[in-house]
């Protein structure tokens, strides 16, 4: 928890509450529906709190955005993102129902009132969002294609409505045919190696029109 308080000095006692009570509640429902390693429960904060918080090193959402996480698995990004914006609506869905009961617990656990869960295909979600946050679910191309059509008209924000994803490695190839993506090195953030390898992908994309 100190780890988050060190990058995150600002957080109200609210939030620091909820992120406290995050590592019991996912310690307890990892036990009954595995949906994060062994390993990685023993580095909460570290490789999926402080990681999914790397979002909003690059931006700071605005008051009434509403972000999509795509395969959000069991929460990440949007649950540590949905306790850091409280006033940003979050919608979390994933294609496996039983990721979304940890979800729901969790979410229910912390009292957060601003996040909605959906089990479904990314592809079969009608909506539109300022931006969708994803980590770990598909590669770039495949990616925009399932979130074609989704983004909202009217831009709040400094950064253009579109993806947010967290990536890491050589995404040179990757990349290849996104010209208007920009890749943000998390290490120029966070100081643990960890994140060394890490990055933010922001790609504008187009409104449905
Ligand atoms: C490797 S997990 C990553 C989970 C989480 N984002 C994280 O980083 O901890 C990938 C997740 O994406 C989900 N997924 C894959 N394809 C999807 C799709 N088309 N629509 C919604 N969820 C999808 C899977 O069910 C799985 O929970």
């Amino acid at each position: 928890m100190d780890l988050i308080l060190k990058y995150f000095p600002d957080l109200t006692p609210d939030q620091i509450e909820k992120f406290k009570k995050l590592e019991t509640l996912y310690q307890d429902w990892n036990l009954k529906i595995n949906v994060v390693s062994r390993k990685d429960i023993d580095e909460l904060y570290l490789r999926h709190v402080l990681h999914s918080l790397g979002i909003a090193k690059v931006i700071s959402f605005k008051d009434g955005s509403n972000i999509l996480d795509v395969g959000t698995g069991g929460g990440f990004p949007g649950v540590p993102l949905a306790i850091l914006y409280p006033e940003c609506s979050f919608h979390l869905v994933d294609s496996i129902a039983k990721k979304l009961k940890v979800v729901n617990e969790v979410v229910e656990g912390l009292g957060l009132t601003n996040v909605k869960t959906t089990h479904s295909r990314v592809e079969d979600i009608d909506d539109t969002y300022d931006f969708i946050v994803s980590r770990a679910v598909a590669i770039m191309p495949t990616f925009v294609h399932w979130v074609k059509g989704k983004i909202a008209k009217k831009q709040q924000h400094e950064l253009k409505n579109g993806i947010l994803y967290l990536k890491g490695g050589d995404l040179s190839e990757e990349l290849k045919d996104y010209k208007a993506a920009s890749i943000y090195h998390l290490s120029n953030y966070y100081a643990e190696d960890f994140f060394d390898t890490k990055q933010v992908v922001h790609l504008p994309l187009k409104y449905r029109g």
